[in-house]
């Protein structure tokens, strides 16, 4: 089926923010984590910037793989902001086309291409030298949409009480959800 963006979902242009203080993709209070700024697109879809920093080499002065790996399926991960729902991946396919040096920004493009019950299709770019420039990786997912009690039931104990005692957490976490 069609994806069907959600009524609710944040205006084309709009940042979407970080789902959780703590996620290494996203979120602020992680030092060397991605940090990756996503925004609202048209449709299902968004764009998302992540510089690479020297956290994050592989090779010398290059970005490790399984970073930019992390990058893209955070990119996909956003766009449940956009479609009201908890998804978590279930798997991600990623296609590294060029190496992708310290100091460059990667321009991610995700969207969603089909939801059939439960199950999530999407696809996502990126691009280095600008938003218009040469892609370097790329990645097909699937994501499977699940309850919040997924988190609780398989979190740590520490994380989820603590998330649960934030309200800036718990507004976020019902930004998710499409029957809260
Ligand atoms: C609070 C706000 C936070 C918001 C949180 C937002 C977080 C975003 C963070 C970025 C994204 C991440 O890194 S998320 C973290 C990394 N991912 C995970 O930890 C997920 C670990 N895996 C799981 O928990 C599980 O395997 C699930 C939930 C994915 C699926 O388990 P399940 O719920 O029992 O469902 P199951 O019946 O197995 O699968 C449902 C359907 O999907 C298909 N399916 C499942 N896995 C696969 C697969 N790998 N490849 C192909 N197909 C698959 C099944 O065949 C089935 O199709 P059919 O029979 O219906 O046709």
């Amino acid at each position: 089926m069609e994806p069907v963006r959600h009524p609710d979902a944040p205006a084309p242009g709009e940042l979407l923010g970080a789902h959780y203080d703590g996620c290494f993709g996203c979120g602020g209070g992680q030092p060397h984590g991605l940090r990756l700024a996503a925004r609202a697109g048209e449709g299902v879809s968004l764009t998302a910037e992540f510089t690479v920093r020297p956290a994050h080499q592989g090779a010398p002065g290059l970005a490790h793989g399984g970073v930019l790996a992390a990058a893209l399926d955070e990119a996909l991960g956003s766009l449940n902001w956009l479609l009201g729902t908890i998804a978590v991946t279930g798997r991600l396919e990623t296609d590294f086309i060029s190496p992708v040096p310290v100091g460059a920004t990667l321009h991610l493009e995700a969207e969603v291409t089909a939801v059939a019950g439960r199950k999530i299709y999407s696809t996502a770019t990126g691009r280095i030298g600008g938003p218009d420039g040469p892609v370097a990786v790329r990645a097909e997912a699937l994501f499977v949409e699940v309850k919040v009690d997924h988190f609780i039931d398989h979190g740590r104990e520490e994380e989820i009480r603590a998330a649960m005692n934030d309200p800036v957490q718990v507004r976020r976490a019902r930004a998710f959800e499409v029957n809260p």
